[in-house]
C-alpha cells in the first residue's frame, strides 16, 4: 500500500495558516543556490509554490562563484527583512561547512549550522533539519516508533545523520542502523527492519524482495529518470510494505516544515525584540 500523507500535510498546513494570521509582518524566506542539480531544482520549485500559498515572501539567489555564496550568506544574515535562509545541498566545488557558518543560526531554518546541529545532538529541536523532521512526523502519525528496528540508508549530514539523532531521542527510542555504500548485505539488514528509510538518491535501490512483510518504507529519494521524478524504492515494494509515494510524499512535508520554520523564526525574533 501507499501511505496517505494528506492528514500529516493538513495538520501542518492548518498550524502554519493560523500562526501566520497572528503575525503583523510578512515572513521572508531566501534560497541561495549554486549549480543546482535536478533534485535541487525540484525543491526550489516546490518552495516557490508553497511559499506563495502561505503568502510568505520568497526569493532565489543563484551565486555566480563559490566566493559569491559566502558574500550572499553574509549579507542575507544581516538583512533584517530576511527571516529564513536556505542553502542548497550539494554544493559542488565548495566547502559546505565554511558556507554554513556564514548563516546567522537564528535564520538557519534547516538547522544545518554546526550550532543548531550540535543542539540537535543534545535533543534540542529548535530547527530540526526539515527532511528528518518530515520523516519523524509521518512515522509518528502512523506508528509507535519506540523499540522498532529502523534502518536508514544514507549517512549525509543533511538527512541520514540528523534523522538518526532524532530517532534515538529518548522519547522516540528506535533502534537505529545506518547504511552507506560500504555496507555489506544491505538486504539482510532491510529484511529484518520494521522501518526502512531510503535516502540514498538511487532509483530502485530498494525492491520488494529486500523488505519485511507489513514493514514501513519511507522513500526520501528524489531522482529524475526519463524526465520524471522517482524515489529510491521500486513500485512493487508497495505490494508487501507500506510505502510513502514520490512525488507527493516526504518532499511535500519537507517543504511545509521549511515554511513552518520560517514562521517560527519570525515568532522568535518578535519575542526577543519585546524583551
Ligand atoms: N524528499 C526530500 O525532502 C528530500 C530528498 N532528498 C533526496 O534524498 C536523496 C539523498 O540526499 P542526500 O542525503 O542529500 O544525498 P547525499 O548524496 O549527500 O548522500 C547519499 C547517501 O546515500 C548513500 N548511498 C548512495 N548510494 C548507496 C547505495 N547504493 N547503497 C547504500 N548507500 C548508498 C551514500 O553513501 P556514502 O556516504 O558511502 O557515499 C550517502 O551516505 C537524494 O535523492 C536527494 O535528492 C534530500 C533531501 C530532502
Ligand atoms: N539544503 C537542502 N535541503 C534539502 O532538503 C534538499 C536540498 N538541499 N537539495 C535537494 C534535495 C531534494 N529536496 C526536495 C524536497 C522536496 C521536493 C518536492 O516537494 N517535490 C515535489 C515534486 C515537485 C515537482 O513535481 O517538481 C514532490 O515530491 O511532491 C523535491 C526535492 C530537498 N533537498
Amino acid at each position: 500500500m501507499y501511505i496517505d500523507i494528506k492528514p500529516t500535510a493538513e495538520k501542518i498546513t492548518n498550524n502554519i495558516t493560523s500562526r501566520i494570521s497572528n503575525l503583523d509582518i510578512q515572513p521572508k524566506l531566501v534560497a541561495v543556490t549554486y549549480k543546482p542539480d535536478d533534485s535541487t531544482i525540484s525543491y526550489l520549485k516546490s518552495q516557490q509554490k508553497t511559499s506563495r500559498k502561505f503568502n510568505i515572501k520568497y526569493e532565489i539567489f543563484e551565486a555566480i562563484s563559490p566566493q559569491n555564496i559566502f558574500k550572499l550568506l553574509n549579507e542575507l544574515s544581516k538583512d533584517n527583512t530576511v527571516h529564513g535562509i536556505f542553502l542548497t545541498h550539494p554544493l559542488p566545488d565548495v566547502n559546505e561547512i565554511e558556507a554554513l557558518i556564514q548563516i546567522n543560526p537564528d535564520k538557519d531554518v534547516e538547522g544545518r549550522h554546526p550550532y543548531n546541529l550540535g543542539m540537535l545532538a543534545y535533543g534540542n529541536e529548535k530547527f530540526p533539519p526539515c527532511t528528518a523532521e518530515a520523516i519523524i512526523k509521518i512515522l509518528e502519525d502512523i506508528t509507535n516508533i519506540t523499540g522498532k528496528n529502523a534502518v536508514i540508508i544514507g549517512r549525509s549530514t543533511a538527512v541520514g545523520k540528523p534523522l538518526a539523532l532524532m530517532l534515538l531521542r529518548k522519547d522516540r527510542s528506535a533502534t537505529v542502523t545506518i547504511c552507506h555504500t560500504k555496507t555489506q548485505n544491505l538486504e539482510n539488514i532491510t529484511k529484518n527492519s520494521d522501518i526502512v528509510i531510503a535516502a540514498a538518491g538511487k532509483a530502485n535501490l530498494i525492491t520488494k524482495n529486500m523488505v519485511k512483510k507489513n514493514s514501513i518504507v519511507i522513500d526520501v529519494g528524489i531522482n529524475v529518470v526519463n524526465n520524471k521524478i522517482v524515489g529510491d524504492v521500486s513500485k512493487d515494494t508497495s505490494e508487501i510494505a507500506d510505502v510513502t509515494p514520490v512525488p507527493g510524499g516526504v518532499g511535500k512535508i519537507t517543504t511545509l516544515l521549511l515554511m513552518e520554520h520560517v514562521v517560527k523564526s519570525v515568532e522568535l525574533m518578535l519575542k526577543n525584540s519585546n524583551k
